[in-house]
């Protein structure tokens, strides 16, 4: 499980271990890693040219100190500091005396005769640079990037420079994900201790570049709660159902998919084809959609009754291309079994009634659909998500898993949620949303909880959604199809 933990608790966990730790001893750990990850991007450090961005707190500092490493190691360092009276004093002397130089505003007071100044010497450095490492803010940062660091962030934009990220890439939220105004792009961010949520959220995600961890002794300090969890193939594997030799196919549950409407007949056929790839041991089809869907999957138990009368089911999927079908949406949610709600049904379903279950409802919107159930824009759930998939969850009383580029999955009695990150943009292709919703269905009705059951399917259908595009287009059909092969390879590596 890789987890990741709030600015907050980060700040407790490390002075707890700075307590019981030499002055400095936790920076220079986090330094060594830097640097490490540094070369490791430089290939030869000798003879490289590595400009830091410093800003005025220890962010700056952890890249002073690294700087300082690759200058022994025979980089040329150049340090730009945003605030030269502020920048961390003994990281700047330990460049200095590692032979590394200032450039821009300070040069002049402390970079001896050596230093160049100005802003044209700072723009130059940057973009004959190799690498530009981003020191401005870590974790104390507070909204997007001061103009004078944007400017600085656009130049090393503009650089053919690798950028790698101190902690978190400058400029975005560490704890929601959120990016208010400009930030670093980064291709390598080098993060400390523990992942922060901003390093698994879009949009900051997509600013980091890759990520590494640098284990720096935090561990032991950490709660057992996390803020956000990401599960990985080890952690799937245990969930996902397995028959045994007890197993019928009633045992093994049984999932009822309420879906599909003369005008969306396909709905029905992609929620089906998800559902059978789900480890229920029988798939029950409701609705105007039966003869589209028994000729594509004859294995269906088609029924023209509502879904009271369908006979037993352990979760119900409702909504994916139910048109304008309030009824048996109602109808669904007064099932005293768990319930996943999606696309059409989400706005069909009344909040009360959801709110009054007593078993798991999972809800499954996209950005659009969440957005009109709390009646914000897209662009506002995009930008927010962590902040909206848990508003939603408390609103409906509910599970949330919120898709999109990170799929978000939250449970409304709180708790860390959960991030999926396996996807594809592949994925964006109408219908794969339909075989996700009967994957989670169908691993609601093994018995998972909605969070487990949520997770795992988005873990599933992300992976399915790769190898069914495998860099080309791939449509809903071919996403259902390539489940079982997701399913293997996420077993096989939990063995
Ligand atoms: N606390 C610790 O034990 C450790 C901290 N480490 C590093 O220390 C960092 C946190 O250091 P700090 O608490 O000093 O905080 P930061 O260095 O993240 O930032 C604080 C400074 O940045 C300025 N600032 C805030 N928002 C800004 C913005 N939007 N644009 C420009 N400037 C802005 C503030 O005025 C403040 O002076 C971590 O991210 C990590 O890199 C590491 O050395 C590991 C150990
Ligand atoms: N940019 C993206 N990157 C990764 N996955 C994505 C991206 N955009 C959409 N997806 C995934 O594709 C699926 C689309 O579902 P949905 O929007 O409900 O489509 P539909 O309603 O057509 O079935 C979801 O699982 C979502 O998480
Ligand atoms: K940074």
């Amino acid at each position: 499980m890789r987890t990741a933990y709030s600015v907050e608790t980060v700040r407790t966990a490390e002075r707890a271990l700075m307590a019981r730790l030499p002055e400095g001893a936790l920076m220079q750990r986090a330094a060594a890693g830097l640097a490490a990850a540094c070369a490791g991007l430089l290939g030869r450090v000798y003879g490289s040219r590595v400009v830091l961005l410093v800003g005025s707190g220890d962010n700056g500092g952890d890249a002073l100190y690294a700087g300082a490493r690759l200058a022994r190691r025979g980089a040329g360092v150049a340090a730009v500091l945003l605030a030269p009276e502020r920048a961390h004093a003994a990281g700047l002397a330990a460049l200095l005396r590692a032979g590394g130089r200032v450039v821009g505003a300070g040069a002049d007071t402390v970079g001896g005769a050596a230093a160049a100044a100005g802003v044209g010497a700072v723009e130059e450095a940057i973009l004959r640079a190799d690498l530009v490492v981003d020191g401005i803010v870590g974790i104390g940062g507070k909204g997007g990037l001061r103009p004078d660091a944007a400017q600085l962030a656009a130049c090393a934009a503009e650089s053919r420079a690798a950028v790698v990220a101190v902690d978190l890439p400058s400029g975005v939220d560490a704890d929601t994900g959120e990016v208010h105004g400009d930030a670093v792009r980064a291709d390598l961010t080098v993060t400390f201790g523990t992942h922060k949520p901003g390093l698994l959220i879009d949009p900051a995600r997509a600013y980091a570049g890759s990520v590494r961890l640098v284990d720096i002794g935090l561990d032991g300090e950490l709660p057992d709660e996390a803020a956000l969890e990401a599960l990985q193939h080890a952690d799937v594997a245990r969930l996902l159902p397995v028959p045994g030799a007890e197993s019928d196919k009633y045992r093994r549950g049984v999932v009822g998919i309420a879906a599909g409407s003369a005008r969306y007949p396909g709905a029905a056929v992609l929620a089906v084809s998800g559902a059978l790839r789900g480890g229920a041991g029988a798939v029950r089809y409701v609705g105007p959609a039966g003869d589209a869907v028994i000729s594509r999957f004859p294995e269906t138990l088609v029924s023209d009754r509502g879904p009271k009368h369908a006979g037993r089911v352990q979760a119900w999927v409702v909504g994916p291309g139910a048109g304008d079908d309030a009824s048996t949406v109602a109808e669904v949610l007064a099932c005293d079994v768990p319930v996943l709600v999606d696309a059409d049904g989400l706005r069909l379903a009344d909040r009360d009634a959801v709110r009054a279950r007593t078993a798991p409802t999972l809800m499954t919107p996209h950005a659009g659909e969440a957005a009109a159930l709390l009646g914000v824009s897209r662009e506002t759930v995009e930008g927010a998500r962590l902040t909206w998939v848990r508003e939603l969850a408390s609103r409906y009383g509910a599970t949330v898993l919120l898709k999109g580029s990170t799929t978000l999955i939250a449970d409304a009695r709180g708790g860390a949620v959960r991030v999926n990150a396996t996807g594809t943009p592949w994925l964006a292709t109408a219908g794969s949303g339909d075989v996700l919703s009967g994957l989670a269905g169908s691993l609601l009705a093994s018995g998972l909880s909605a969070l487990d059951a949520g997770s795992a399917a988005a873990y599933l259908h992300g992976l399915a959604g790769r190898y069914a595009a495998d860099g080309a287009p791939a449509g809903a059909h071919d996403v259902a199809a390539a489940i079982p092969e997701a399913w293997r390879d996420v077993r096989d590596a939990g063995h």
